[in-house]
């Protein structure tokens, strides 16, 4: 079983993740981990937070000499802007006169509808809504991006799986239907101002995304992870929560933002009738088993089935709007407007790397539960007989 944990809060000095029960051998290093997290930085209509902060990673345990030791990794990412707030999100207590006069540290009053903002002011008991947002932020996805590139090594080193995202609309601006990016296009998709797979697709979303900022407005989108080589059988049908395609939702529902999520063709799927909804079953001397379509994302009765796996996640547009909406100053109860300082118009491209880096932890635990082992090799070897002996193949 794989465990993880993150910690810290945006404007904090670093994040800090941990993950445990990941074998030994698997090949990472800080440079490696720095490139996902530069991925996770890419897109087209981010704020101008993305331009000047920079990630600093360390890692503090469980690799030595650029291979996992099977103790617990833990990695810290670093955050440039911390000089900046480190009186307002220090640990200790300050001098109230410390803070006297430091812009950042004027209460947040006026709940951002749509974030966590209000909720979590009722919820926690706090006047402020800095102390909410700081953790809510979407800046935690750094440490999840740091854990998932271990995780998608381990799945790349252990089972030669590979995993690709794109973004498939922003703003109602779409890809062609049906796109499909493969391994050997992830380079030319994260060259892409808005990692979209389609040019046409993408130049209409960049068309909505300046549209959306000059009319002070956000936008959101769906993006789509997809996994190569697989082996059937991950996950289970036995029970709801081992089935793969209820742990993968949860893992993508847990990105701030994302308020659906679709396994293969997904809600479409409901609108066809069985005739045209399913894979049907073919076998040819070279690929063995197949499915003749792949409608059902790669996954049936909550396992894998050979198949490509194909999960989309929508993201709701960002709540801080430049032309704010309307909320209450918790203050007085009047009529206010929600506060706004600066904001991504559109965070979609991001969303997917984060995506991706869920999707690897979650079927890294997966692989793990199914195949076991200390060691990269162990697993790799379990994998082989587990294939070498598949009585259906
Ligand atoms: C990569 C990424 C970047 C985000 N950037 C912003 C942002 O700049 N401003 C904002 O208000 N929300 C942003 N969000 C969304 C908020 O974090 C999210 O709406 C908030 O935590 C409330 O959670 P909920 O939307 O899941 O209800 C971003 C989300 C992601 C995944
Ligand atoms: C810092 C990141 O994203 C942040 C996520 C975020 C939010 O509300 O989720 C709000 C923005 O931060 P701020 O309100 O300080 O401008 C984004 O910049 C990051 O992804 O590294």
């Amino acid at each position: 079983m794989l465990r993880w944990l993150t910690a810290g809060e945006s404007h904090g000095p670093e994040l800090v993740a941990v993950m445990e029960g990941l074998p030994a051998g698997v090949g990472v290093t800080t440079a490696d981990i720095d490139e996902a997290l530069r991925r996770r930085r890419l897109g087209y209509g981010r704020g101008a937070r993305m331009k000047f902060e920079q990630d600093q990673v360390t890692i503090v345990g469980g690799v030595r000499h650029g291979r996992t030791l099977g103790s617990p990794v833990a990695i810290r990412v670093g955050n440039t802007e911390w000089p900046k707030w480190e009186k307002v999100m220090a640990a200790d207590p300050v001098d109230p006169a410390e803070l006297e006069g430091l812009g950042r540290n004027a209460p947040r009053s006026r709940p951002r509808p749509g974030h966590a903002d209000l909720a979590g002011m009722q919820k926690y008991g706090f006047d402020d809504a800095r102390p909410v947002l700081d953790r809510a932020s979407a800046r935690e996805t750094a440490a999840r991006v740091a854990l998932g590139e271990v995780a998608r090594r381990f799945l790349k080193q252990a089972l030669g799986v590979d995993i690709v995202s794109h973004v498939t609309s922003i703003g109602g601006a779409s890809a062609t239907a049906g796109t499909l990016p493969g391994p050997n296009d992830l380079a030319r998709i994260d060259a892409d101002p808005v990692r979209c797979a389609d040019p046409e697709g993408s130049a209409a979303m960049v068309a909505v995304i300046d549209k959306a900022h000059k009319d002070g407005d956000t936008l959101g989108g769906v993006v789509e992870v997809l996994a190569y080589n697989l082996p059937p059988g991950l996950g289970s049908y036995t029970h709801w929560d081992r089935r793969l395609d209820s742990r993968l939702a949860a893992a993508l529902m847990g990105i701030q933002a994302i308020k659906g999520v679709a396994v293969g063709d997904g809600f479409e799927t409901a609108r066809r009738p069985g005739s045209q909804a399913h894979d049907e079953i073919e076998y040819t001397a070279e690929d063995g088993v197949r499915r003749v379509t792949n409608r059902a994302g790669g996954v049936e009765g909550g396992m894998t089935n050979g198949e490509v796996l194909r999960v989309s996640a929508a993201m709701k547009p960002i709540s801080t709007v430049p032309r704010a909406l309307s909320t209450i100053d918790v203050k007085t109860g009047e009529a206010a407007k929600a506060h706004h300082e600066r904001s991504d118009v559109c965070a979609v491209p991001a969303a997917g790397i984060v995506a991706e880096a869920m999707v690897a932890l979650v079927l890294a635990d997966a692989a793990l539960e199914k195949f076991g082992g200390d060691s990269v090799e162990e697993v790799a070897r379990n994998l082989s007989g587990y294939l070498s002996s598949m009585v259906i193949k």
